[in-house]
C-alpha cells in the first residue's frame, strides 16, 4: 500500500454509507452537509436516524445498491462482506473506504482537526489508528496554546 494525503471535493458527490452502527455514525459526520449522504444497513442507530441531512434505508446490503454513488464508506461488522462490497465498487470505479481493512479500500480516513480555518489531518498510513487518535488529542492541546 502507498498513500498520500489529498483533499476530496465533495460538492455534488453522492456518498453511500453501508452499516449503521458506531463506526458509521462517526465516519458519516465527515461527509454530511458536504455530500449527499445515504445510509444502508440492516439496523440503523437512533443517532444516525436523527442526523439531519442523512437519508437512510433499513435493509440488508445487495450489490445493486452501489448504483449511482461516487463514494462508498463500508462499515458493516462483517469483514468478508466488506471486502466483497469493495471489489464490487472497484469494478464500478467507485471510491471506497473500508473500516475493517486497510488493504481492501481505495482511501483511508485520517483523524481531522478543524482549527481557525485550517484542516489538520493525521495518519499512520493505516498502520495504527489508535496512535492516530492519541496524537490528535496531543495536537489539539498544543493548538490551544498557539497564537496563529
Ligand atoms: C486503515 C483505516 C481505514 C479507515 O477506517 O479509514 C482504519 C482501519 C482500522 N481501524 C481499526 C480500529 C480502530 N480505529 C479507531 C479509530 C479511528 N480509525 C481511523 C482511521 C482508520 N482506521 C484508517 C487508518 C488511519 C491511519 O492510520 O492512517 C480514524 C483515524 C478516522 C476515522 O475513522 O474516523 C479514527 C480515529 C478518529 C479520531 O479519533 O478522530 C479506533 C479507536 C476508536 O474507535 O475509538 C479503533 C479501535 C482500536 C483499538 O481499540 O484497538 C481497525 C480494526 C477493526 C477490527 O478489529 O475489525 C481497522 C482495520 C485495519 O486496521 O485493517
Ligand atoms: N476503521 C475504524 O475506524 C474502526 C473499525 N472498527 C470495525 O468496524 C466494524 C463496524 O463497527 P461498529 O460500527 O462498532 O459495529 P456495529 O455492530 O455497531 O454496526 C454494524 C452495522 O453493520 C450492519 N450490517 C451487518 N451486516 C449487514 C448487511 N449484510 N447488510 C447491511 N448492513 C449490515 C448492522 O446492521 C450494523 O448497523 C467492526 O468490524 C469494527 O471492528 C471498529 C472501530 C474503529
Amino acid at each position: 500500500m502507498a498513500f498520500i494525503p489529498i483533499m476530496l471535493n465533495l460538492t455534488g458527490k453522492k456518498c453511500l454509507v453501508i452499516g449503521g452502527g458506531k463506526v458509521a455514525a462517526r465516519k458519516l459526520k465527515y461527509f454530511v452537509n458536504k455530500a449527499d449522504v445515504t445510509v444502508i444497513a440492516k439496523n440503523i442507530s437512533k443517532e444516525i436516524k436523527n442526523t439531519k441531512g442523512v437519508m437512510y434505508i433499513e435493509k440488508e446490503y445487495s450489490p445493486g445498491d452501489l448504483e449511482g454513488f461516487d463514494v462508498v464508506i463500508i462499515t458493516t461488522n462483517d469483514k468478508k462482506l466488506n471486502e466483497k462490497i469493495h471489489h464490487e465498487a472497484k469494478k464500478k470505479k467507485i471510491l471506497t473506504n473500508n473500516a475493517t481493512s486497510k488493504i481492501f479500500c481505495e482511501f483511508i480516513m485520517p483523524a481531522i482537526i478543524e482549527y481557525k480555518g485550517y484542516t489538520i489531518s493525521i495518519s499512520t498510513n493505516g498502520e495504527n489508528p489508535k496512535k492516530v487518535k492519541q496524537l490528535k488529542e496531543k495536537i489539539k492541546k498544543f493548538l490551544e496554546g498557539l497564537d496563529v
